[in-house]
């Protein structure tokens, strides 16, 4: 990983997308180690910001509040340089939200079956969860999420997976993303910056 002096990553930024209890927070700051890069967990920033938890804050102020703390924080995390953002489970749900940060970088979307979730997610306190049937909660909000989360550039399972292989598949794509990436680049300068609907 250490090359002359210089770290050798496959990308500068990158962001983890999907639902509740997918991993995004534990595994973003496990990835932010293993690629020495700083971390931000989107969730964690607003809390810190407002003052408040993330039940409180739903309490208090309501979800169209936090949702706004949710694309203020997008528009400041796109702007940074070697960084790990690990996002809060609806924030690539927001169209405007995706847009800015497909084109900042790749979005890494973790997946897990709603049991998996329900498992990891059964003693915590996050308001959307909020149920007398959590597990069918979990599985309708996932239904309903699903075809937006697919818009994510790389998918990767987290059930019944170590976090360490976790990450280490995730530095892998993350590598042949960057390849395939470079390799555009290279070709479309080759063909005079010419677009790739004309190729
Ligand atoms: N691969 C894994 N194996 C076992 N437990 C895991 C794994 N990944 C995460 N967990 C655990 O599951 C719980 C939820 O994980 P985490 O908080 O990282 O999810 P999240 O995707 O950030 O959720 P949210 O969208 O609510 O922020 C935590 O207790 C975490 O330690
Ligand atoms: O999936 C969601 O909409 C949420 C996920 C959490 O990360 C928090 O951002 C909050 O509880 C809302
Ligand atoms: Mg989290």
């Amino acid at each position: 990983m250490f090359t002359a002096g210089l770290i050798e990553r496959p990308v500068s930024w990158v962001a983890l997308a999907g639902f509740m209890g997918t991993g995004k927070s534990r595994i973003g700051w496990e990835l932010s180690r293993a690629l020495a890069m700083h971390f931000v967990d989107t969730d964690k920033l607003i809390t810190r910001v407002v003052g408040k938890s993330i039940p409180e804050v739903f309490a208090e102020e309501g979800e169209g509040y936090f949702r706004s703390c949710e694309q203020e924080v997008v528009r400041r995390v796109t702007r940074l340089e070697h960084a790990v953002i690990s996002l809060g489970g609806g924030t690539f749900i927001h169209e405007e939200n995706r847009r800015i940060l497909l084109e900042r970088g790749p979005v890494v979307v973790l997946w897990a079956t709603p049991e998996t979730v329900y498992q990891r997610t059964r003693h915590s306190d996050r308001p959307l969860l909020a149920s007398d049937d959590p597990l069918s909660r979990i599985r309708h909000l996932m239904d309903e999420r699903e075809p937006v989360y697919k818009q994510g550039t790389i998918h990767v399972h987290s059930d019944g997976r170590p976090s360490e292989e976790i990450v280490e598949e995730i530095v892998e794509r993350l590598w042949a993303w960057s390849d395939t990436q470079h390799a555009w680049a290279e070709r479309s300068s080759l063909l005079g910056g010419g677009d790739r609907a004309s190729d």
